[in-house]
């Protein structure tokens, strides 16, 4: 289902007509010299944010866990109940090939929009250049653009660089290699922690049962970060999230009762979020990290995210009940019928399928 939004845009830009940008289409970025109203959210990005202290620690910090620490599993266990979230070093991931993504990753959406527009994603072909997944259910757009890739990347990337694919296609395959490696290695622990058998732990890895799939984002320099959103609040879909930010900060994450705390960049650690999956698997007991990206007028931010979801007609439900007298909270249902879920209601999808407690 093909949308267009109809918005009145301000630009500078010479060649670019956005007064009927496709939903599907990030803006020109290098043409634009002030933040178009087509871009602009009425609220404040500075709402609830937790400050730092004068020396730029915060009061409240994300978990750091080093994943030889005899207590890791303990430690992992903690942060995915108190925030679904944590940063993660020691965790085999080679540097070489977080750098080697990230070299690819500036060298694509350094380049021109035609070039980008030729692997441009569609309704029908859900990979490749586009706007973030959930920017049909919103009057405005976010000031990102992103790439997607399932399994290999190769037809998409031959789009763009027809002789010179290769290097490309090389690292996202090592990173999503390393990437599952390491999930898996974390489901493990946390299914430990949580008390489900190493039978039952079977059913949620290995290709016959997960699928993965690469996000390469990018958040070009913003005229007006104050009222521009990176990526609006979300909680992902998967079972784990595994994300490397480069450049500048700009991942918040949000904390019950105190509100958004800005992800630092920590040299050699990763990111790790739990997703709706876990979260429903644990029964409510590990959080869906509900994040955002806030954007800046300094540098240029890249991510690049590797999602680790259970492949479509795998039924999840709850594994664990928490007490004797703790029924389970969400009704069994395939992983395809939650993303349809999620694709229509968004931040409401988990309570579309929750069970009605006593
Ligand atoms: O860019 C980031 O830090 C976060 C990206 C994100 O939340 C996503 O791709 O789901
Ligand atoms: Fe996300």
């Amino acid at each position: 289902m093909a949308t267009t939004v109809f918005t009145s845009v301000e630009t500078h830009g010479e060649n670019q007509n956005t007064k009927t940008l496709p939903i599907n289409l990030p803006l020109d970025f290098s043409s634009i010299q002030s933040l178009p109203e087509s871009h602009a959210w009425p609220e404040s990005n500075n709402d609830d944010q937790i400050e730092n202290n004068n020396d730029g620690s915060s009061s409240l910090a994300l978990p750091i866990i080093d994943l030889n620490d005899p207590n890791a599993m303990e430690q992992i266990g903690h942060a995915c109940e108190e925030w679904g979230a944590f940063q993660l070093k020691n965790h085999g991931i080679p540097k070489s090939v977080i750098e080697e993504l990230e070299m690819q990753t500036k060298r694509l959406f350094d380049l021109p929009k035609e070039q980008k527009m030729k692997a441009l994603r569609t309704p029908d072909y859900p990979t490749g250049y586009g706007t973030f997944w959930m920017t049909p259910l919103f009057q405005q757009h976010m000031w990102q653009e992103g790439f997607t890739i399932f399994g290999s990347s190769e037809d998409d990337a031959k789009k763009i660089w027809p002789h010179d694919y290769q290097s490309f296609c090389d690292a996202t395959k090592k990173f999503q290699d390393e990437s599952k490696v390491l999930v898996e290695k974390l489901i493990h622990l946390s299914f430990k922690y949580l008390g489900i058998s190493e039978e039952e732990e079977e059913n949620w890895i290995g290709p016959k049962n997960h699928a993965g799939a690469i996000q390469l984002n990018s958040y070009p320099i913003c005229p007006k970060p104050e009222n521009a959103m990176g990526i609006t609040p979300h909680t992902d879909t998967s079972t784990f999230t595994l994300l490397h930010q480069s450049q500048i900060s700009g991942l918040q994450i949000f904390e019950d009762g105190s509100g958004w705390l800005t992800v630092p960049l920590v040299p050699n650690t990763v990111v790790i979020n739990t997703g709706d999956v876990l979260h429903i698997l644990s029964n409510a007991r590990f959080k869906s990290a509900l994040h955002r990206v806030t954007v800046n007028s300094i540098k240029h931010r890249y991510s690049m995210v590797y999602f680790y979801k259970p492949i479509m007609d795998h039924v999840i439900s709850p594994l664990v009940s928490n007490n004797a007298h703790d029924d389970p909270r969400f009704r069994a249902l395939t992983y395809k019928e939650y993303a349809d879920i999620k694709g229509k209601n968004f931040n409401k999808a988990l309570s579309f399928i929750s069970v009605k407690q006593d």
